[in-house]
């Protein structure tokens, strides 16, 4: 199968479409993803963990679609998997005989129980059969954000049975299509999505592609299965900017049976493992794999029969949790109470800092990139990642984890395309739309402030907690508050009722002191009795 541009670019093979979502996601072009298709060395020494999706979907008795299809498609291509099963549908070759829609609340339960322990990676939703499994997937998805989300909008079998009703379009087209990464739906699915009759040709794809585009995911592929007009089976995919033709010969088969579901598990499969990671070498994985906080993890029953197997160091760059005591330098405030870089962010890592910016506006770039250097290291020996602010320059160049960017400094699809998929970006936002844009242009986080007055940056205007509220909503990525944070409010920002507010970042309150360590230890203390009583 190949996969063609109106524009002349490269030629690529089916399986690296994911690859190039990926890539998309983090703002690189195709170009950029084929020059990284390079395969690196593993860590040794870094914990592993397994790539994951799970599938929210309802489950076929025979097999052939539905979770138990997204199982095994996901187990064929190494990835662990885990379900959120919505429906049961009693079902054979012959057709569906019986459809019993899950009660919400076992529905919501299946789905915290996933998301708030495991490392999901990719979310893939299948048979999705009320407004209400709906919504709870969407409310779910806010509180516990994951890396990428496939919507297979899974509406009717292929036997012509109804598994998610008209009643459900408006809340699969407001809540779930403008959070998914990717949607992929059939010709009926398309025009029953649109209000459109019938899709025909391939051009009727092309505007279907380009008006689902418009409801809000990052990308649409219109599978043309069938296509009553085409000898070949013709899928289109438009990614908001160029359209492409996946052209491949029709094998006449009636096995058909879960080609949709078992599709959209590949893609999530393999977002799921990042391409360029993969190794070919023979891992004993199972005694070291990390699948859920609790004392009893589940064995990855299929790693061991595996020749091939992925292996990442940090599937996601960011984990949204390390935002939760953001730490941020200040080469002033060293100066005048005598301390180092290094000193304040070792102490600001002892007292429990999650995550450390190096904010250093007048630094000259030659020593500050010897400080760098050392707080990386200080940073690596405690798991905590390290940031650089504004220079990209530097954080290249010391090989740190990430950047955090503005609205006037480099857009972040630029500093993506510098840093590639694995490093964290993070960047200021004041607004939702500037929130919305964040989160196209592939950042991993928002910074939004300031929430209260602060000195530490000249002219900044104040949002308050009502417009840290208001970026939150309007953001599908974690957010962190910032500006005039201290001890004594602290409290009222974590206590804002926004799931994915997931920490504050602070300057003064931590490094305009003699003590920065325990400075950060008593924010620390605060932070996680407030989140505690939240509960
Ligand atoms: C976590 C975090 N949020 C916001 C900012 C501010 O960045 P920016 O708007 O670019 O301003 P400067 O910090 O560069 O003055 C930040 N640094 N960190
Ligand atoms: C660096 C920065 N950015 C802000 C923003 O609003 O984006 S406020 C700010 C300064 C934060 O310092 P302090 O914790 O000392 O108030
Ligand atoms: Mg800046």
């Amino acid at each position: 199968m190949a996969l063609n541009n109106k524009k002349n670019l490269p030629t690529l093979s089916s399986k690296h479409i994911c690859t190039h979502l990926d890539y998309q996601h983090k703002g690189l072009s195709l170009k950029a993803m084929q020059e990284e298709m390079t395969f690196t060395l593993v860590n040794e020494s870094a914990k592993q963990r397994i790539p994951h999706v799970l599938t929210v979907a309802g489950s076929d008795s025979g097999a052939g679609a539905g979770i138990q299809a997204d199982l095994k498609a996901c187990a064929a291509r190494g990835v662990y998997c885990s379900t959120v099963i919505t429906a049961v549908t009693a079902q054979n070759t012959i057709g569906v005989q019986d459809v019993s829609i899950l009660p919400e609340d076992s529905v919501a339960e299946q789905l915290k129980s996933v998301l708030s322990d495991m490392h999901v990676d990719v979310v893939k939703t299948g048979m999705l059969p009320s407004t209400s499994i709906v919504k709870i997937l969407h409310e779910g998805l806010k509180r516990f954000p994951v890396r990428a989300l496939v919507v297979d909008p899974v509406m009717v079998s292929t036997s012509g049975v109804v598994l998610a009703g008209p009643s459900v379009l408006d809340t699969f087209r407001w809540d779930l299509l403008p959070m998914a990464d990717i949607v992929t739906p059939n010709l009926k699915e398309a025009s029953t999505l649109l209000g459109w009759p019938q899709l025909e040709t391939i051009t009727d794809m092309c505007s279907a592609a380009k008006s689902i585009h418009n409801m809000g995911p990052r990308n649409v592929l219109v599978k043309g299965g069938h296509l009553p007009s085409s000898s070949d089976a013709v899928d289109i995919f438009f990614n908001g900017e160029d359209i492409y033709e996946l052209r491949s010969s029709r094998i006449q088969t009636p096995n058909t049976h879960g080609t949709g579901c078992t599709l959209a598990s590949c893609i999530a499969a393999e977002l799921a493992k990042v391409a360029k990671r993969y190794v070919e070498s023979v891992l004993k994985f199972s005694k070291d794999v990390t699948i859920g906080g609790g004392p009893q993890g589940p064995l990855d029953h299929l790693c061991k029969l595996k020749r091939n197997v992925y292996h990442s160091r940090k599937l996601q760059p960011l984990d949204p949790d390390d935002l939760f005591v953001y730490a941020v330098t200040d080469s002033g405030m060293n100066r005048k109470w005598g301390h180092t870089i290094t000193d304040s962010v070792r102490a600001a890592i002892e007292g429990g800092a999650t995550i450390v910016q190096l904010r250093e506006k007048d630094a000259e770039t030659g020593s500050f990139l010897e400080a760098a250097k050392e707080c990386l290291k200080i940073c690596r020996h405690h798991n905590v990642p390290l940031l650089i602010n504004d220079r990209i320059d530097i954080a290249i160049a010391c090989d740190a984890d990430g950047v955090h960017v503005g609205q006037s400094d480099m857009p972040v699809q630029t500093a993506r395309s510098l840093l590639g998929p694995e490093k964290i970006i993070g960047v200021s936002c004041k607004t939702p739309e500037q929130a919305l844009k964040a989160w196209k242009d592939g950042a991993d986080y928002i910074g939004s402030g300031g929430v209260f007055p602060t000195n530490t940056k000249a002219n900044n205007r104040t949002i308050g907690l009502d417009g840290l509220k208001t970026v939150c909503s309007a953001s599908k990525l974690p957010v962190v508050a910032i500006g005039g944070i201290n001890l004594s409010n602290a409290r009222s920002v974590m206590e804002l009722d926004v799931p994915n507010l997931k920490g504050v970042a602070v300057v003064s309150a931590l490094f305009h002191r003699e003590c920065v360590g325990t400075e950060t230890e008593k924010l620390h203390a605060l932070l996680t009795e407030t989140v505690a009583a939240k509960k």
